[in-house]
C-alpha cells in the first residue's frame, strides 16, 4: 500500500512542532537548574532542599515513563504532546507564584509530570511520518535538536531571573509551555499510519513484562542510566553552583558555560547516530568509551589541586556533555530488540535509566554536602570546594554500579541474539 504522507511536507511540518515542544519541555525543566541561587534564597532552603526540588521533579519524570509508554501505544502521540504542554504551563505558573517550599514542590510535580510525556511522544511520531534510514538518524537528532532549550533556560531565562525576577521569568517560561499546547493542537496529528485507540489483548503488565524480558531493553536501560546521570546530575542541580562557588567562576560565565552541552549535543549527535546505525555491534563500546573520558576528567578535576584551569573544566564539560548523545544509543537498543506493539513501553523503561540514576545521585550530593556542612560547626559556607570534591565523587560509585550491569546485559543480549 502506498503511504503518500511518510517524509512529505506535512511530514516535516508535523515532526517541527512536535520538535518545538520538546525544545520547551528541556527549557522547563532545565530552568529550575539555573535558578538554583535564587531559589536557595526564594525559599531559604538548605543544600539537600534545594536537591530535594530537582528529586521530585526527577522522580515524577522517571515514574511517568512507563505509564506514558503504555499510553503512548493507547492513544498516540498527539494527546500526549498536548496534556504534556498544558501540565508544563500550569506547573511552571503555579511555581512563579509560590513563595514556600511545599508550593515550589507542586509547582515542579506537575513540570516533571508533562515534561515525562514528550520526548517518547516525538520518538513514536517518528514511525508514523518517516520510514528507512530517516528513522534512527532522526531519533538522534531529536535528542539533539531538545537540547537547544537548554539554550532557552542559559540565556534569555536566566537574563530575566537576574532583572526582572522570579516570577516574572517563571510566568514567561509557562507562556512559551501553553504555545506549544496551541502549536500542536493546531499542526501535530498521529497521521495515516496510526491506527487509533486500542484497545488490544495485552494488558499493561504484559506489555511491561514482554519488553522487560528483551535483554536489549535492560541493555538499553543501564546504557542510558550510566551516560546520562552524571549529565542530568551536572544540569539540573550540581553543576552550577559547583561552577561559581567551588571552583569561582563567574555567574554568567558559569551559566554562559552551559551551552556546552548544546554544542557537544549537535556536534556529536549526528556523529554517533551515524556510527551507530553502520556499525550496530560497537553500539555499547561507543558508549563505554564515553563513560570512561567522563570518570577521567571527573577524576583530574576533583583531584586537582586547588580551582581547576578553565580550559580543563572545558574539557570536563564537553565529556559530561558527550554522555547526551550517548544515552540515545539506549534508545536504540529498545528499538532494535523490541516488536514495534510494545515499542512505547520499552522506550519508556529505558528512558527512565538515566533519571533514576540523577535523582539518587543529586539527593545523595546535597546530602553529603548537608553533613559535611553541620561537620564543619554550619559555618555558614554551604558550598566549598572540598566539601564538592567530596561530595560529587559519589558519582563513581554510581558509575560502577551501571558499568557492571551494563556488562551483565551486554553478555545476555549477545547471547539471545547468537540463540536466534
Ligand atoms: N539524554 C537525552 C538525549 C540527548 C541527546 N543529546 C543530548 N541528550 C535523553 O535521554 N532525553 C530524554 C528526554 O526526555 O529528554
Amino acid at each position: 500500500m502506498s503511504q503518500p504522507h511518510l517524509n512529505s511536507t506535512k511530514a516535516w511540518l508535523v515532526y517541527g512542532f512536535a520538535i518545538v515542544a520538546y525544545i520547551s519541555a528541556i527549557s522547563q525543566r532545565t530552568s529550575f537548574g539555573v535558578a538554583g541561587i535564587e531559589a536557595t534564597e526564594r525559599f531559604h532552603a538548605s543544600a539537600q532542599i534545594l536537591a530535594t526540588f530537582s528529586v521530585v521533579q526527577l522522580v515524577v519524570y522517571a515514574g511517568a515513563q512507563v505509564p506514558v509508554g503504555l499510553l503512548l501505544d493507547k492513544f498516540g502521540p498527539r494527546i500526549l504532546i498536548t496534556c504534556g504542554a498544558l501540565l508544563m504551563a500550569a506547573g511552571q505558573a503555579f511555581l512563579a507564584i509560590s513563595v514556600n517550599v511545599p508550593m515550589g514542590l507542586i509547582g515542579r510535580v506537575m513540570v516533571g509530570m508533562g515534561d515525562a510525556m514528550v520526548f517518547v511522544s516525538v520518538l513514536k511520531l517518528l514511525p508514523l511520518w518517516f520510514s528507512g534510514s530517516k528513522i534512527p538518524v532522526l531519533t538522534q537528532l531529536t535528542g539533539t535538536f531538545g537540547q537547544l532549550g537548554q539554550l532557552i533556560s542559559i540565556f534569555p531565562f536566566h537574563m530575566m531571573l537576574l532583572n526582572a525576577g522570579w516570577s516574572t521569568s517563571f510566568s514567561v517560561m509557562s507562556g512559551f509551555a501553553f504555545a506549544t499546547f496551541i502549536t500542536t493542537i493546531a499542526f501535530v496529528r498521529n497521521g495515516n499510519g496510526w491506527a487509533g485507540p486500542s484497545h488490544g489483548t495485552h494488558s499493561s503488565r504484559s506489555r511491561i513484562a514482554q519488553a522487560l524480558k528483551q535483554p536489549g531493553t535492560r541493555l538499553g536501560f543501564w546504557t542510558h542510566f550510566t551516560t546520562a546521570f552524571m549529565i542530568n546530575t551536572f544540569m539540573m542541580t550540581w553543576g552550577y553552583p559547583f561552577l561559581v562557588e567551588g571552583q569561582g567562576l563567574d555567574s554568567a560565565l558559569a551559566s554562559g558555560m552551559m551551552s556546552i552541552f548544546v554544542v557537544v549535543a549537535v556536534v556529536l549527535g549526528p556523529v554517533l547516530g551515524a556510527l551507530t546505525a553502520r556499525r550496530a555491534e560497537h553500539r555499547s563500546n561507543y558508549a563505554l568509551g564515553i563513560i570512561g573520558l567522563m570518570l577521567a576528567m571527573w577524576a583530574v578535576v576533583l583531584c586537582w589541586p586547588g580551582q581547576a584551569p578553565l580550559w580543563v573544566l572545558i574539557v570536563l564539560m564537553i565529556s559530561v556533555a558527550a554522555g547526551g548523545p550517548a544515552s540515545v544509543i539506549g534508545f536504540d537498543f529498545a528499538r532494535t530488540f523490541n516488536p514495534p506493539r510494545v515499542l512505547g513501553t520499552a522506550t519508556g523503561l529505558v528512558n527512565t535509566g538515566g533519571f533514576i540514576g540523577a535523582f539518587i545521585t543529586i539527593y545523595v550530593i546535597g546530602f553529603i554536602l548537608d553533613m559535611l556542612n553541620k561537620a564543619n560547626g554550619s559555618s555558614g559556607v554551604l558550598y566549598n570546594l572540598g566539601s564538592f570534591r567530596i561530595a560529587l565523587s559519589f558519582q563513581f560509585v554510581m558509575a560502577a554500579l551501571g558499568i557492571t550491569f551494563m556488562l551483565i546485559e551486554r553478555r545476555k543480549a549477545r547471547r539471545y541474539l547468537a540463540e536466534q
